[in-house]
């Protein structure tokens, strides 16, 4: 959350690194900042003027910082070039000069609005994109003294949750300023859920203890935490919980410790699963894009059918539409016969003769059964 000491936690880490003759690889992407204590390798605020896009576009603060970020998602591409080109193997040293050594941590700063960054299609490009190309675990920062009480202790789970839930990705709960307040309590609360209840008691019989913050307070307040609680619990069984304060750099060893860990565990069960979802997209776009070509296909076709309609000769010999008209034609079973085919009678007003004498006899038979014309000229067509 903001304040949390996200960006000092930055400059810890990175120092950390660098003292390891192990330097990191830095990318600040919050664009509100005004200065970052650390050298950044890869800084949003180079490329997007955070000032200018509020005034451009009109917009508050989170809305400048939402549009700087989708503004940077558009470079992702050359991003992942340069981490490629970086955390790969260098050539081998010339004779005489220190063989330069690839990147191997790239940490990323993120704006204090945290929901800016999680729920937004730059957010989601950004972390996807790192994902797809190197071991990603996020490191979720707590305020430990103002998570003393239990609601914002809540609040900041619910928070690391729908975190995790939305990114899909490992994920370290890092208890900052614990030089400040202990964070003990916090793995307390998250592994043993009598220890949550008698805090919850504890801030029920006297509202004002804890932070001042007022914790559980009333009793429905108190039973929804505890409810809330024990949902939590299968979540917390996927975190690491470390302690660490950027001022003193305490902690930070635990730290690392657990980002090794976190990247196993991203290898083994979150690299298949990326692995599978990007599949999935794939074949999806693939048999979208086999329905578009049909579709086209379909429709050219039909264009192509009907303008040939126009252009193909008109047919020599009529088709063969029913095999009546195959059989022998002496064996005469009154099989219809086209009045073209008649060649033998002479025409006259279109008619040939032996329909101009069916026309006659059925003229001098006015009561004739239900004589119908057709019937006469089937009688015509025999005689
Ligand atoms: N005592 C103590 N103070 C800390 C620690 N880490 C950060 N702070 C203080 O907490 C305040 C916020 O620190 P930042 O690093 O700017 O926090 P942030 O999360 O980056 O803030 P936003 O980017 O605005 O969300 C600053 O006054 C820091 O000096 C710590 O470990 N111990
Ligand atoms: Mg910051």
């Amino acid at each position: 959350m903001a304040g949390s000491g996200k960006t000092t936690f930055m400059q810890r880490i990175n120092s950390y690194l660098h003292a390891k003759h192990d330097p990191p690889y830095v990318i600040n992407l919050d664009p509100a900042v005004r200065n970052v204590p650390f050298e950044a390798n890869i800084d949003i605020r180079d490329s997007v003027n955070y000032k200018e896009v509020m005034k451009q576009y009109n917009l508050g603060p989170n809305g400048g910082i939402l549009t700087s970020l989708n503004l940077f998602a558009t470079k992702i591409d050359q991003i992942l070039a340069l981490l490629e080109k970086r955390t790969a193997a260098p050539p081998p040293a010339k004779p005489g000069e220190p063989q330069a050594k690839p990147v191997r941590n790239i940490i990323v700063d993120t704006p204090g609005q945290i929901e800016v960054f999680v729920w937004s299609a730059s957010g989601d490009i950004l972390l996807g994109s790192l994902a797809s190309s190197f071991p990603t675990v996020i490191a979720y920062i707590i305020d430990t003294p103002r998570t003393a009480s239990t609601s914002t202790f809540m609040s900041n789970m619910l928070y690391a949750c729908s975190i995790l839930y939305k990114t899909k990705l490992p994920m370290i709960l890092v208890c900052n300023k614990t030089d400040v307040k202990d964070a003990e309590f916090v793995e307390e609360w998250m592994t043993d859920f009598e220890a949550f209840q008698a805090a919850l008691r504890e801030e029920e019989e006297n509202p004002e203890g804890g932070d001042g913050l007022g914790g559980g307070g009333s009793g429905y307040m108190g039973s929804l935490l505890n409810s809330m609680s024990l949902v939590l619990e299968e979540f917390y069984s996927h975190l690491s919980v470390v302690g660490v304060s950027s001022m003193t750099g305490e902690g930070v060893d635990d730290f690392f410790a657990a980002v090794r860990e976190k990247a196993a565990e991203f290898e083994r069960d979150y690299k298949p699963e990326l692995e599978r979802r990007r599949q999935q997209r794939e074949e999806e776009k693939k048999g979208k894009q086999e329905k578009d070509l049909n579709r086209l296909l379909k429709d050219m076709n039909v264009s192509t059918a009907s303008s040939s309609k126009q252009t193909k000769p008109p047919k020599a010999e009529p088709e063969t539409i029913s095999d009546m008209e195959d059989e022998d034609d002496d064996d005469d079973d009154g099989d219809l016969v086209d009045p073209d085919e008649e060649d033998d009678d002479e025409e006259k007003d279109g008619l040939t003769q032996r329909y101009q004498q069916a026309l006659k006899d059925s003229e001098s038979n006015p009561h004739g059964d239900d004589f119908s014309f057709a019937r006469y000229m089937h009688k015509a067509n025999i005689g």
